[in-house]
């Protein structure tokens, strides 16, 4: 995990031995299992490390991380960004949250191997989640990468945020497209856009951005609306 430590060094994250073990066992845990399932499409171990890895930590550029901050990362996959983030950032306290139960017995698997404390893996749709007592606005910060527009995105993940919190999506360039209804939801949902980020990943030209969506209010008790609704409807879109 040479190349990683290198390159995470760029933006200032220092990772120790423990740190880049850590790292080593979960690069071969995701190749061992993704033979039996899917996982992710990237496998090559260059690849992993720098478009799942030094992408997922990219956050703490921009965000203090190094506090014990609540996180929840909905649509968590094979565990991006909220493993990476949690071996980096020990401190925080961690929800991966995924809608397919086999994803969740991977990312079980990682935490048991890695001895991992204060984080866990919850099989639902973020939209039941989202109304569940036991979760909603129990988080500082909720993040999300490459699951829905930024507009149902949006409403799958501010639910989860305290007021006061950030929801902070993972996005790719191509921002324009999705920012108008996704301000509409955002305010619709308690929220405001404070700043967005453009950045790329060190040594790379792969760019990712942030959103910075601070939540100003609570959530309106009827979001999120019943599982589907916020992709095929997305809020802020007038209907045809
Ligand atoms: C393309 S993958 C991205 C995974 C990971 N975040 C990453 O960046 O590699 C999208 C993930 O979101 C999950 N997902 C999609 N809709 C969801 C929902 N409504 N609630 C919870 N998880 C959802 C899928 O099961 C899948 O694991």
């Amino acid at each position: 995990m040479d190349r990683l430590y290198e390159v995470v060094k760029k933006i200032d994250i220092e990772l120790n031995d423990h740190q880049l073990e850590q790292f080593q066992r979960y690069y071969e845990l995701l190749v061992e299992w993704n033979k039996v399932m899917n996982l992710t499409a990237i496998t090559e171990k260059e690849d992993v490390i720098i478009k799942h890895f030094a992408d997922s930590l990219l956050l703490a550029k921009y965000k203090k991380l190094d506090e014990s901050l609540s996180v929840i990362d909905v649509g968590t996959g094979a565990g991006f960004p909220g493993i990476p983030l949690k071996i980096a950032f020990p401190g925080l306290k961690v929800t991966l949250m995924d809608s397919l139960n086999k994803r969740v017995k991977f990312l079980n698997e990682v935490i048991r191997t890695l001895e991992m404390d204060d984080i866990e893996a919850i099989h639902s749709r973020a939209e039941d989640g989202g109304r569940n007592a036991q979760y909603r606005e129990k988080y500082d910060l909720a993040v999300s990468r490459a699951v829905a527009n930024l507009s149902s995105l949006s409403e799958f993940c501010m639910p989860f945020v305290k007021t006061g919190g950030y929801f902070i999506p993972y996005k790719a360039s191509g921002l324009d497209e999705e920012i108008h209804a996704g301000k509409k939801a955002i305010r619709i949902l308690g929220g405001q856009v404070e700043n967005i980020f453009h950045t790329t990943i060190p040594d790379t030209d792969m760019e990712r951005c942030f959103v910075f969506v601070k939540k100003m209010a609570a959530t309106p008790e009827e979001y999120p609306r019943k599982a589907g609704t916020a992709t095929k409807k997305p809020l802020g879109l007038k209907e045809k």
